[in-house]
Order: C-alpha cells, then structure tokens, then sequence
C-alpha cells in the first residue's frame, strides 16, 4: 500500500458516510439560510396611493401620495408623488354656473389616473377638502355652497378612484392638519422631537399653529386640539382667521379706502404709476366687507398706487383690531394666543410672496428686511413689468401690499420681534412633499399616524439574517464534532479486513 493510499484511508472525511453526512448538513445549511433571508426580505416595492383635493379659494390642487404598501401602519415614509393645478379659479367661484366647478377638475383628474397604477385605482382613496372659499360662499348663500358640491362629487363619483367625501374643513382642521404635515415630514413626530409651528397663508384666510410649555388648552378652549401620535401627547394651539388671507385683507384694505365713496384713491400698497379701473360693486362682492360697501357710491374708482411702504402698513394696520382682550393675551381681534415658542415653517402665501421678494433669509434683520421693501414698493410700476416680464401681471402688482401684510401679520398680528423673527423659515416644501394641510389630514383619515409608538422589530434585517447564519454554521460544526466517534472505527476498518 503507498503512503498515499494509507493516508487517504485514514482520512475520516473519505469515509462514504461522513461525506454524506457534511453533503446533507450543507444543503440544509444553505436551505436555511435561504428560506431565513426570503422569508424576511421586505417585500418587492409594491406601493400604496392616496388623492387629496385642495379646494382653495384662489384655486385647485390634487396631490397624489404613495407608502409602500406593507408599511402603512406605522413608518413615516408617506410622501408626495405628484401634484396638478387645476386650471381656472377656486370653486367657490364657479356659484352661478356650478356644474363648471365639477368639469373644472377632469384635467387633473385624468393624469392621476394616468400616474397611479391601474390595478391600484379602486384602492386609492380619494377626499376633497374646500377651505375658506367654500367657508365664505356657504356663510354667504348656502344653497349655492351646495349645489357646487354636488357638482364636484358628481365629477369625483365618475372616477375609478375610491371616492371618501368632500367636505369644508373648520378653521381648526385646517390649522391642525398643516402643523401635523409639517411635523411629520420633518420626523419629527415619530421622534417625539420638539415640534415646529406651522403659519399657513391663503388667499380667503390665515392659521396659526404651534405647540406653547404654557398653554394646557384650559384658557380658549376652541384654539386647543390634543393628539396622540407614535405615544407622544400634544396640546396644540391653532387658530383660524377668517378673511385675513392675503386676497381677503386687499379687499378690507380697499374697503378702509373708499369708505367715502372716491372716485380716485391713490394707494400706498400699489407702485407709483399704476392705475387700473375697478368696480366697487366687484371690491364688495365678499362678506368679508360687503357690510361696509359706501351708500351711493359711483360704478367704479381709478385705484392709483403711490409706493409707500410705511403707509401702506399703517391702513394694513387699521384692518386688525388690538382694542379688546378678555384673555391673558392676544394676537388680535380679541383672539387668544399663548407665548410664540419654537421654530416656525411658513407655508403656501407666505413663501410664495416672500420668495418673489427676495426675502426669505430670516437671519436678514427685521430693519433690513422692511428697507428693502420700502425700497420694492416704492419702485415704479413700470419698472416692475420690465424686470418681471414673466410674472402674472395679478400677482406682481400685488407683491408689494402682500409682503407688507405679511410683515404686519406677523410682528403686529402674531407678535413675532425682531429676535423670533429669525425662527421663522419661509417654505414651499419638506423632502419634496408641499407644506399644507392636505398630507395631515389623509394621514388623519386613513389612521396612518398610530397613537401608540409602533413596535419595531428587535433586530434589522441584515443582523437578523447574519446571526442566523452564524448560528446554522456553529450547528454545522458541532454536527461534525459530534460523529468524531465514528471517524477511527471508520478509517481501520479496511485494516481488519
Ligand atoms: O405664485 C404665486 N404668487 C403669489 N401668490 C400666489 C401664487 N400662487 C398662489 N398664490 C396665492 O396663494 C393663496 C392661496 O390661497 P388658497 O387658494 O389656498 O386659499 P385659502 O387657503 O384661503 O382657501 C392665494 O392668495 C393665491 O393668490
Ligand atoms: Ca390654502
């Protein structure tokens, strides 16, 4: 026998059997491992969908949102996929003719279907949600409110999409949904981090919402809303001010102006050289003034700018009135409000108006910030056209009252200073998703934000998958150990016979 045959006898792992043995305990090995990591791998991306309708006074937006479909209780991963602006006004505007306002939205609602997939559209929620447009037509003629609705729900019925309702929403949802939207894009709810305040500017009215140390929610019991969400409780103050959106205030501001009934104003809020015919019976088309419209009064007035913003803000002061509080404290029109606390995100009008401005560096002191738009108002109108020659001509004439509003709102209204100011961050959108209330309220309408804190597994994927494999490898080893018993009487058999 060579010495090489003799060895190769002697080796226990020649044996038939052990080979078997190891060949088998490999296999199954390598079964478990697979079936451990297939079993757990997260499923293929199959995603979720959710449509919420913004019905704002100035106009429609759809957005669409999309969660990965095993996921939807309890991650925070909800997000933007896409939005559409519906062309023409806001719904509210279509009162006499309101089979138009359900036909206004079959555009944007014909891309929804083209980008939610199709097998997915009888699944897809569907809500619409009107705010202070719609708030202000029904306080104005209800019926009228009505018929527009059936009109929007006779359109949204007609869709393959899971229609759940359309409704007005209050003030206090309004405010509430947009701080929770902001909060959760910013993960900050799941984290039970400090949260951030949310200031909402439209165009028929205005929230304010934040979270205050001092503020349990007992002194103005309307501005409280308490949440419990991934186990973390929330008092949170919020407050809706009807007719003080940016459209709405224009109008009070008018109104302050042509309350002898003129046939010219020069109004410091519009730049030097501009001039437009107006109709007061158009100006006070609204309830936010119509009491106020002058006895008498001719058709029309030639309304002339004359740039000048100090002006301007004393008649945008002039709309808030700071004369009665029976609280501890106020913002104004005898509302409650606790101590401003925290960073603030300043959403829709607010970044719109400021962004156009240049103005959205909040480390820039307050005094700077009001030189520049003395500087911007005071420019002629002409002026503005050729170097904005882009610019819808019913947005760029207004910037100057608006970020004057705006400024006035926030320092006389809200009593940000000069120092909180710089918590204010002026924003269109959180990781893509836009800042407003609609993501807050079908997160709120589809339970996805539990109250509870969600049980997270003990272990990640990768660890869990890894310490598998560790444990089936020592099992594989201890296996083998434990044949050694086998392996001499193995190798001396061939000697005996
Ligand atoms: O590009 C823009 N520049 C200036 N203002 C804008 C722009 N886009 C939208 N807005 C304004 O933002 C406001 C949006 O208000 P919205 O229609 O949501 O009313 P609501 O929230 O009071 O119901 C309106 O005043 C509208 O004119
Ligand atoms: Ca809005």
């Amino acid at each position: 026998m060579s010495a090489q045959r003799e060895m190769k006898e002697k080796n226990p792992w020649h044996t038939p059997v052990t080979i078997i043995i190891t060949v088998i305990g490999v296999i199954a090995i390598v079964a478990l491992v697979t079936v451990a990591v297939l079993q757990n791998r997260p499923v293929s991306q199959k995603y979720k969908y959710g449509i919420v309708l913004d019905a704002g006074s100035s106009h429609t937006a759809l957005y669409i949102y999309e969660w990965p479909a095993e996921k939807d209780n309890n991650t925070g991963r909800v997000e933007q996929t896409h939005s559409c602006k519906v062309k023409g006004k806001g719904i509210s505007s279509y009162a006499s003719e309101p089979w138009k306002a359900g036909e206004s939205l079959t555009l944007c609602m014909q891309e929804a279907e083209q980008k939610v997939p199709k097998k997915r559209h009888h699944e897809t929620p569907l809500y619409l949600g009107a705010t202070a447009g719609m708030r202000l037509l029904n306080m104005e003629n209800s019926s009228a409110s009505d018929k527009v609705f059936q009109a929007v729900e006779k359109a949204l019925q007609k869709s393959p999409f899971s229609y759940q309702g359309a409704r007005i929403l209050s003030g206090q949802e309004e405010g509430a949904f947009g701080w929770v939207t902001v909060n959760y894009l910013d993960d900050r709810l799941m984290q039970g981090l400090e949260t951030t305040g949310a200031l909402d500017l439209g165009g028929a009215s205005t929230q304010i919402s934040f979270v205050s140390d001092n503020y349990d929610g007992s002194e103005s019991p309307s501005n409280s809303v308490a949440f419990r969400l991934y186990g973390n409780d929330y008092n949170l103050y919020t407050h809706s001010f009807l007719c003080y959106g940016k459209d709405q205030v224009l109008r009070m501001a008018l109104a302050q102006q042509t309350q002898s009934g003129p046939r010219t104003i020069l109004d410091p809020c519009f730049h030097p050289g501009y001039t437009e015919i107006k109709n007061y019976s158009v100006l006070y088309d609204s309830p936010c003034v119509s009491d106020r419209k002058p006895q008498g009064a001719p058709v029309s007035f030639n309304h002339r700018g004359n740039g000048s913003f100090g002006q301007c803000q004393e008649i945008v002061k002039s709309v808030f009135n700071f004369t009665s509080c029976k609280y501890s404290q106020c913002s104004f029109n005898g509302v409650f409000q606790p101590l401003l606390q925290g960073p603030f995100g300043a959403f829709s009008a607010y970044y719109f108006v400021m962004n156009f401005l240049n103005l959205t560096d909040t480390s820039i002191p307050l005094d700077t910030v009001k030189d520049k738009l003395t500087r911007y108002c005071a420019t002629p109108w002409d002026q503005i056209k050729l170097q904005h020659p882009n610019v819808k001509l019913n947005y760029l004439e207004e910037y100057c009252f608006s970020g004057t509003y705006i400024l006035t709102l926030l320092t006389e209204g809200y009593n940000f200073t000069s120092e909180s100011y710089s918590n204010i961050k002026f924003i269109k959108k959180i990781k893509g998703s836009d800042a407003g209330w609609t993501l807050g309220y079908m997160l709120n309408l589809t339970n996805m934000i539990p109250a509870e804190a969600p049980d997270s597994p003990p272990l990640p994927h990768a660890g869990y998958v890894s310490i598998v494999t560790i444990i089936a490898l020592l099992l594989v080893v201890l296996f083998i150990l434990s044949l050694r018993p086998l392996w001499p009487r193995c190798s001396k058999q061939p000697h005996i016979i």
